[in-house]
C-alpha cells in the first residue's frame, strides 16, 4: 500500500483527490494538510466522503508527516510546493505538484510570469511535465511531476497530432478555451459569486495569461522553436469544465480523421469523436477523458478542433493519479476508469 499525503486537502482539486483515491486499491490517505481546518475531520467538510475517510482529519502541514509518506500530491496555491518539496524529495517522498511551480523549464520564465523567484531552480531542471500522452516515460521515473494546467492539457492534447505530423503551419495556432468557474479555486474571489459569474460571459487574461507560455512550451516541443500561439480564456457559469476551440491553417491535404484516430489509438484517456461530432464538456463530467473532434469546415484552409476535459479531473486530480500510478508502476487506468457522471 503506497502511504499518501495531500497538501491542500480542503480545495477543490484536494476534494477531487480524495474521491479519486477513496476507490484505488494500492493507495491510502494518511496525511491531509489545510491550515484552516486542522483539526476537523475530513467527513465534516466533505460530507460525500462519509463512509470512505471515516477518523481523517486534517492537520496543519508538517514536513515530518508528510516525510513519513511515500508520496506527497501538492493541489496548493502557486508558489508553496517549491518550499518543501526539495526537503521531501531528498528523504525519498515522490512528489506530483498540481501547481504551477514544477511545469516552466525555465526559471527565468518562471519569474517574469509568477512574479518572484524560483525557490529551488534545481529541483525545477529534474522535474518532469506530466503530460502522460506526451511524457509517458519519463513520469514513471520521477521525483518531481509538474501536473499541468487544465488549459494547457486541453490545448496540447488538441493540437499534438496536427504538430507531430507537420500538418498545419504552426504559426497560425489559435486557441479559444471556456472554462467552468471550479478553475479559479474554492478560496472566495469576487469572480467566482454567484451573481457575478452566473447568467454572463466572458474573456479574461487577454493580454497574456500564464498559460501561454506553458502551452508554447509543450507546442515548441513538439514542433520546434517556429510556434506561435494565440490563447484567449473565458469564463462560463458552469462548475465543471474546459471546452478549448482550436484553430490552424493547412499544409496541404491530408486526412485529419484518420491522423487523430491513429495517434490517440493506444490512450487509455483521449477519445477521438467520429467525424462531424462537437463533443460537450457534460459528456466528460468527473471523469478522466478528454474528448476531442477534428473538422475541416467547407473543405477551406483552417483545421477545427475541438477538445473538452473536466478541468478538476484530467485538468488536475485525474491527471496526477494518473501520474501516480505511472511512478508507482500501477496501471494507469486505476481509479480512473469509471464514465462520466451525466447529466
Ligand atoms: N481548480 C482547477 O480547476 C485547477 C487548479 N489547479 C491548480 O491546483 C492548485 C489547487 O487548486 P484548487 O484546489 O482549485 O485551489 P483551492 O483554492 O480550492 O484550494 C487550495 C488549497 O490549498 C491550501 N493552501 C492555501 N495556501 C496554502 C499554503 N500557503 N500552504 C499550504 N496550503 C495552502 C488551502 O487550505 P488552507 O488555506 O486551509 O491551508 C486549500 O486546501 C492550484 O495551484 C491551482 O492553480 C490546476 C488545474 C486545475
Ligand atoms: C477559471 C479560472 O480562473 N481558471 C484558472 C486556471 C486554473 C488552472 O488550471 O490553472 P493553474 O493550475 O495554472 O492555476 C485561471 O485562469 O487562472
Amino acid at each position: 500500500m503506497i502511504k499518501v499525503g495531500i497538501v491542500g486537502g480542503s480545495g477543490y482539486t484536494g476534494a477531487e483527490l480524495l474521491r479519486l483515491l477513496a476507490r484505488h486499491p494500492y493507495a491510502r490517505v494518511e496525511h491531509l494538510t489545510s491550515r484552516k481546518e486542522a483539526g476537523k475531520p475530513v467527513t465534516e467538510m466533505f460530507p460525500q466522503l462519509r463512509g470512505f475517510f471515516d477518523g481523517l482529519e486534517f492537520t496543519a502541514p508538517d514536513i515530518a508527516a508528510l516525510a513519513g509518506c511515500d508520496a506527497v500530491f501538492f493541489a496548493t496555491p502557486h508558489s508553496t510546493a517549491m518550499q518543501m518539496a526539495p526537503e521531501l524529495v531528498s528523504r525519498g517522498v515522490r512528489v506530483v505538484d498540481l501547481s504551477a511551480d514544477f511545469r516552466l523549464r525555465d526559471a527565468a520564465v518562471y519569474k517574469q510570469w509568477y512574479g518572484h523567484a524560483h525557490a529551488c531552480p534545481d529541483l525545477l531542471e529534474a522535474a518532469v511535465y506530466g503530460l502522460p500522452e506526451i511524457k509517458r516515460e519519463h513520469i514513471r521515473r520521477a521525483s518531481v511531476v509538474g501536473n499541468p494546467g487544465c488549459y494547457p492539457t486541453a490545448v496540447q492534447l488538441g493540437f499534438l497530432p496536427l504538430l507531430e505530423a507537420r500538418a498545419v503551419d504552426a504559426e497560425s495556432l489559435i486557441a479559444d478555451c471556456k472554462s467552468g468557474v471550479s478553475g479559479a479555486g474554492r478560496e472566495l474571489k469576487l469572480g467566482s459569486l454567484f451573481a457575478e459569474a452566473t447568467d454572463s460571459f466572458k474573456a479574461y487574461g487577454v493580454a497574456g495569461h500564464r498559460h501561454l507560455p506553458e502551452i508554447e512550451q509543450g507546442l515548441v516541443g513538439i514542433a520546434g522553436p517556429a510556434v506561435s500561439l494565440t490563447f484567449t480564456p473565458h469564463l462560463v457559469p458552469m462548475v465543471r469544465g474546459i471546452h478549448a476551440t482550436l484553430y490552424a491553417r493547412v499544409k496541404g491535404d491530408l486526412d485529419y480523421q484518420a491522423l487523430f484516430e491513429a495517434r490517440y489509438r493506444d490512450e487509455p484517456f483521449v477519445d477521438v469523436m467520429p467525424a462531424g461530432a462537437a463533443p460537450d464538456t457534460r459528456s466528460v463530467r468527473a471523469s478522466n477523458t478528454c474528448r476531442i473532434a477534428v473538422h475541416r469546415p467547407m473543405g477551406r484552409d483552417t483545421v477545427v478542433v475541438l477538445a473538452v476535459i473536466d478541468n478538476l479531473v484530467k485538468g488536475a486530480a485525474g491527471q496526477a493519479v494518473q501520474n501516480f500510478n505511472l511512478m508507482f508502476g500501477f496501471d494507469e487506468v486505476t481509479a480512473l476508469d469509471q464514465p462520466p457522471v451525466w447529466p
